[in-house]
C-alpha cells in the first residue's frame, strides 16, 4: 500500500479536539460500527408485490400475512457447521473459536436489524422437522431461504438423502422456497477433491429431483468455509435474492461505474460484510476479498478514533460556519498495482466500495458528485 487517507466527518459543535464522545468513552465516527441489534422488531417493513415470487423475491414466498420478516433457516446434519456459520457471519466470532461451540439443542432464533430485517433460525442437526409434533407451517410458512449445510469433509450421503427428502416435501407444499446448499468446510480439501465433491453433490441432488419430476426446483449450490471469504460471498448471494430492489441497485451501480470509470463497485452491509449488490461486470472473488478487508480496517479505525455523530435530522437543522460539505465517512487507499480503493458511507448500514485505476484519481470531484447522486437514488429505493 502506498498511501491512504481516511476522512471522518468533522464535528459541528465545539472545538472538536478530542475524539471522546459525550459518554467519555471512544465512539464511532461514521456509524460504521452500525446499529444492528439482535432484537425482535415488530414493525418490520416488507414490500408488497402482486408478482408471484421466484428468484429476487424480496417477499416471503409463503407468507400468509405477507408482513413477516424473511427468515433464513440453517439446516443440515449434526456438526456440519450451522452454528459456526451463523456465529462467524452475524456475531463476528473468530472462526477458530467455533471449535468450542456446543451442539445446538433447541432452535436458535436471531433477529437481525439492518438495511432490511430478517431472522436466522439455527436448527439442531438431529431434529426431524417433518415429525407430526412440529408445526411445519410455522417453520416453513414465512421463510425466505432454506440453507442446507453439508459437511464436505465427512461422509455426506446421509446429508444428501435428508436434503432430497426435505426438498421433495417442500416442493409439494412450498414450491417457491429458495433452497441454498452450502457444501461446507471445503478449506480442508485439495482443489481436485473439492471440485469432485461439488460436482458429485450437485449431481446426486439434481438426479433425485428430476426423477421426481422437479427439473426446475430453485436449488443453488455454493462451496463455503468459515476460514475464508467464501461464506460471506455465499451469504451475499442468498440475501440478494431476498432484495426486490436488486435489479435497480445493480443498474444504479452500473451507471455509476460507467460514469466514473470504476472497475468494480460493491454496496456492503458493513457489519456483516455481506454485499447486497454489485455492478454487473464479471469479477473474481479477490475484488470482494480486498473490499471486505478494507471495511475491517475502516471499522477498526473508526471504533478507536471515532466519536458520536448527530443524527441526519439534527444535522439538517444546523446552519452556520462549521457546516460541512460531506457529512459521510470516506476513505481512499492506494494499492501497489496502480489501483485504489474508495469507500464512502452511504447510510448507517451501508457503505459503497469502489475499485479504481490510478488514472481516475484526478476525477475525485466527479466521483464524489456521482456518488452523491447514487446516494440520493438509493435513499429513494431503501426508505429506512
Ligand atoms: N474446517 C472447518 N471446520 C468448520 C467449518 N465450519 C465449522 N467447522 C467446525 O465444525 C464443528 C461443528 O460446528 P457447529 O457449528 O457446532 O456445527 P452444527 O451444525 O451447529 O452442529 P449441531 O449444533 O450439533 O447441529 C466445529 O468444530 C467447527 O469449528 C469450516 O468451514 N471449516
Amino acid at each position: 500500500m502506498a498511501s491512504s487517507y481516511l476522512t471522518i466527518p468533522a464535528r459541528r459543535h465545539g472545538g472538536g479536539k478530542s475524539f471522546r464522545g459525550h459518554g467519555g468513552g471512544y465512539h464511532n465516527a461514521a456509524s460504521l460500527t452500525l446499529e444492528r441489534y439482535l432484537q425482535d422488531l415488530p414493525i418490520a417493513e416488507v414490500p408488497t408485490s402482486p408478482l408471484r415470487p421466484q428468484f429476487h423475491t424480496g417477499r416471503l414466498p409463503n407468507s400468509k400475512l405477507s408482513d413477516g420478516k424473511p427468515r433464513l433457516l440453517l439446516m443440515g446434519q449434526r456438526r456440519s457447521g450451522k452454528s459456526s456459520i451463523s456465529s462467524v457471519v452475524f456475531h463476528k466470532m473468530p472462526p477458530t473459536e467455533t471449535l468450542f461451540l456446543e451442539s445446538t439443542a433447541r432452535i436458535q432464533k436471531d433477529s437481525m436489524h439492518s438495511f432490511m430485517d430478517f431472522q436466522v433460525w439455527d436448527f439442531p442437526g438431529q431434529l426431524d422437522f417433518f415429525d407430526p409434533a412440529f408445526d411445519v407451517d410455522n417453520i416453513f410458512g414465512e421463510i425466505g431461504a432454506l440453507i442446507w449445510v453439508i459437511d464436505a469433509q465427512d461422509d455426506y450421503l446421509d446429508a444428501i438423502n435428508r436434503l432430497n427428502t426435505t426438498i421433495l416435501h417442500l416442493q409439494q407444499t412450498y414450491p417457491s422456497i429458495n433452497v441454498e446448499v452450502f457444501i461446507h468446510k471445503v478449506d480442508g480439501l485439495s482443489e481436485d477433491y473439492k471440485a469432485d465433491t461439488f460436482r458429485d453433490v450437485i449431481q446426486r441432488i439434481q438426479d433425485e429431483l428430476s426423477d421426481a419430476g422437479y427439473e426446475n426446483a430453485p436449488v443453488s449450490f455454493y462451496q463455503t468455509s468459515i476460514y475464508d471469504h467464501s461464506i460471506f460471498e455465499a451469504f451475499s448471494k442468498v440475501i440478494q435474492k431476498l432484495i426486490p430492489q436488486l435489479p435497480t441497485l445493480e443498474s444504479l451501480l452500473d451507471s455509476l461505474c460507467n460514469n466514473c470509470r470504476i472497475e468494480k463497485a460493491f454496496l456492503f452491509d458493513v457489519l456483516s460484510k455481506i454485499y447486497i449488490a454489485a455492478d454487473t461486470t464479471p469479477s473474481d472473488i479477490s475484488s470482494y476479498e480486498i473490499s471486505s478487508d478494507y471495511i475491517d480496517v475502516i471499522v477498526d479505525v473508526s471504533e478507536i478514533y471515532g466519536w458520536d455523530r448527530p443524527s441526519k435530522a439534527a444535522e439538517n437543522e444546523v446552519d452556520g460556519e462549521d457546516q460541512i460539505e460531506n457529512p459521510d465517512a470516506e476513505s481512499v487507499i492506494t494499492l501497489q498495482n496502480d489501483s485504489y480503493l474508495y469507500l464512502r458511507e452511504i447510510n448507517k448500514y451501508l457503505a459503497l466500495i469502489c475499485l479504481m485505476r490510478e488514472d481516475s484519481r484526478g476525477k475525485k470531484g466527479l466521483i464524489d458528485y456521482n456518488v452523491g447522486v447514487f446516494q440520493d437514488a438509493l435513499a429513494q429505493v431503501f426508505t429506512r
